[in-house]
């Protein structure tokens, strides 16, 4: 075999090995720029050598495998990969091969002879097909391998921001439309599922893109309702009549219709230097959007040129992507912590000399688990690359290049908790390591925290620094001892910056927390699997806490919304000695274990956990009414729109309010909608 051959079988095996990781087991050990510059390499091997490509070769294939469990369709026109570039002066190339090919005839915006180009966010999710007939959802598929997809119509139903049913309104529905999209998860919504998981000693997700494709995945669509996915339109599939020119315009007539538009940037121009401009403003200002975005696509706007320019067999020639690299430092790995959740999870902490990446100083990143460790094959006192990931978490990407530091020490997983001694332990089928040990302190610590917050016993005047001062000052070693510390208040004024006031601001917040009921304290101890929405059904089911304790599995399984596990692990807690120590040590010091009703946040319907704003004048009932309605079914009503707003209810003479929210993409219904909605029909 040639030099160039061989080089060509090596990238196919690293692409392909890279493929598996980034699509099917979501945990890439590539950076995209990484692979972007592999595949460009193998790519122009290819082109100079025709006779060494393959019919399977990673540069003429798209995307993934279809996924077990789901019906596979065919797409009625191919859902093509894009082009990319991290280079200048490639995309101002890029845009020289369109005005060659078709620029005599472009009459473009500002005169003859230029391209209108549209420049688009490029967000991170996945992408999606999304099929109207007379104007319903009839069926969603994912991209696939680029010619077949999965059909995921269920899962794609429980998304707010795709209508069931398009709106007419004046205009004229196509017969058939086929929209192309992205699905994709915000920051804030993947910061509350991190944190419910975190509460529930479960695995994290490891960054919103990934977490979105594995949620897709999911065979039961209740559990896709419970994710807060996203949708912005991003491209034509079909349109059956086409009556369309440009891209711009269609994107006009989706927003009419109810679909959402990607307009984060959305401009249009024909200006080289133009396009730069806004490509910079933007990757300034991306930040402020709430969602990963990397990059820009550019694209030709008129529907005809794109024709002409044709596709090649694996993108279009009339869109490019404009990627960002994602800024990266090297520095020295100084130590890794390992560190003991509340739920007993160890995780380990790379230390690492303070650098300055992505806008922020970074000295601490989570290295997830020890599988993670052992894939990055790095050692304490080796010079690292350090990258933040989706912008926002810092990521050890791997060694950096060059010749590593004679003295290493290897990272090792401990056998021992590093808190208590106890014997780690790490259970069939799962990444992480467990302290098992129910006094272990440093889960304490952690589960002290977590009990007194907003969210569980909501203690005021006992924050995280308190807590830490008291379990180390050995004042409180288990729940009951909060109830305790009226008894010890010489003790507590001996403590450092513990004055008179914020001692007695403290007992009374202790106090108050005891009326706080069942649900509260359930969702406090920290039980595995047990989140604030369990504990509130539990405790709404059960009543107090008696009844739960006699329960047995079968019985606490029976409820309505509980699952197997969540049974089984609270079973295991009411019924063990540790649990029945804590409880009845709780309701010996005056805690209320019982509970009348709860409001049980709601999983499904079309405001649940969506943050709308309304504005304008309606018909038929006036805003304080819908205020209710709406509040009523779930959502959460406020009063200006911003990026984390979810819905726009716009009313006649909506004003600014509509043009703030279709600026930033925000769903927006209209009185007709709305009134469907809440008639029960539509949705
Ligand atoms: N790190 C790794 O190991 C690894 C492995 C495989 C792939 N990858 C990355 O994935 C890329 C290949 O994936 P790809 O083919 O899906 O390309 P891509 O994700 O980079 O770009 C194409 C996709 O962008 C999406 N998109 C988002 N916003 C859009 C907009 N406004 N307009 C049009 N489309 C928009 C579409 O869904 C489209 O399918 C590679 O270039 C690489 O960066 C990385
Ligand atoms: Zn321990």
């Amino acid at each position: 075999m040639t030099d160039v051959a061989a080089r060509a079988s090596e990238l196919r095996g690293i692409l392909e090995d890279a493929n598996r990781r980034y699509y099917v087991d979501a945990s890439p050990t590539l950076s995209d720029e990484a692979y972007d510059r592999l595949l460009a390499e193998l790519q122009s091997i290819e082109e100079a050598h025709p006779e060494l490509a393959t019919e399977d070769s990673p540069t003429r294939r798209v995307g993934g495998e279809p996924i077990e469990g789901f019906e596979t369709v065919e797409h009625a026109v191919p859902m093509l990969s894009i082009d990319n570039t991290y280079d200048r002066e490639e995309l101002t190339a890029w845009y020289g091969r369109v005005l060659k090919r078709v620029g005599g005839d472009g009459e473009g915006l500002f005169g003859a002879g230029g391209v209108a180009v549209r420049a688009e966010a490029k967000v991170d999710g996945v992408a999606i097909s999304l099929r109207y007939e007379g104007g319903r959802l009839v069926r969603a598929v994912t991209r696939g391998d680029g010619r077949r997809g999965d059909d995921v119509t269920a899962n794609v139903r429980t998304i707010r921001a795709v209508p069931m049913v398009l709106d007419a309104g004046e205009d004229i529905l196509p017969d058939v439309l086929e929209v192309r999209g992205e699905i994709f998860m915000d920051q804030a919504e993947f910061d509350r599922i991190n944190h419910e998981k975190e509460a529930r000693g479960e695995a994290m997700l490891v960054n919103p893109r990934n977490a979105t494709a594995g949620t897709l995945k999911q065979l039961d669509a209740r559990a896709v309702a419970e994710r807060r996915l996203r949708f912005l339109a991003h491209g034509v599939g079909v349109v059956e009549p086409n009556r369309f020119e440009s891209y711009s315009v269609f994107c006009g007539a989706l927003r009419g219709w109810g679909l959402p538009v990607n307009d984060a940037l959305g401009d249009v121009t024909d200006s080289v230097e133009e396009l730069w401009g806004m490509i910079e403003r933007f990757e300034r200002e991306r930040i402020g959007l709430g969602f990963a975005t990397d990059g820009v696509v550019v694209r030709v706007d008129r529907f005809d040129l794109q024709e002409r320019l044709g596709v090649r067999s694996k993108s279009p020639r009339w869109v490019i992507a404009f990627k960002f690299a994602a800024e990266r430092k090297e520095t020295v790995l100084r130590d890794v912590v390992w560190q003991v959740g509340k739920t007993g999870r160890i995780t380990p902490r790379a230390e690492m000399d303070p650098v300055f990446v992505g806008g922020t100083t970074v000295t601490f990143a989570t290295l997830h688990n020890a599988d993670q460790v052992e894939r990055l094959g790095v050692e304490i006192g080796d010079r690292v690359v350090v990258q933040k990931a989706g912008e926002i978490i810092p990521q050890v990407m791997g060694l950096a290049e060059g010749k590593r530091e004679t003295k290493r020490r290897k990272i090792e997983a401990p056998s021992a908790c590093p808190s208590c001694g106890e014997p780690t332990v790490r259970e069939e089928g799962e990444v992480d390591l467990r302290c098992v040990n129910p006094a272990c302190p440093a889960q304490l610590m952690e589960r002290l925290i977590w009990f007194v917050g907003r969210d569980q016993m909501d203690i005021d005047g006992l924050g995280e620094k308190a807590v830490i001062q008291l379990v180390e000052a050995g004042l409180v070693k288990t729940f009951g001892d909060l109830y305790r510390l009226n008894d010890r208040r010489a003790e507590l004024l001996d403590l450092d910056r513990m004055g008179e006031k914020k001692v007695e601001g403290m007992l009374v917040g202790i106090e108050a927390s005891k009326e706080r009921g069942l649900a509260r304290v359930l969702a406090g101890l920290g039980i595995r699997h047990v989140g604030g929405r369990a504990a509130a059904i539990l405790a709404g089911h059960f009543g107090d806490v008696k009844s739960l304790s006699a329960a047995d599995v079968e019985t606490i399984a029976d409820v309505d919304e509980i699952g197997p596990i969540t049974a089984a692990s609270v079973h295991d807690f009411a019924s063990s000695d540790a649990g029945r120590g804590i409880l009845g040590d709780l309701a010996s010091c005056g805690v209320d274990l019982t509970q009348e009703q709860v409001a049980v946040p709601a999983g499904d319907g079309p405001f649940v956990g969506k943050r709308v704003v309304i504005t304008g004048t309606f018909e038929a009932m006036d805003r304080k009414a819908i205020k209710q309605r709406v509040e009523a079914m779930g959502g959460r009503v406020s009063g200006s729109v911003s990026g984390n707003t979810d819905l726009l209810l716009a009313g006649e003479r909506a004003g600014s309010k509509l043009a703030k929210a279709e600026s930033l993409g925000v769903e927006v219904w209209d009185e007709a909608r709305l009134m469907s909605v809440l008639d029960g029909e539509g949705e």
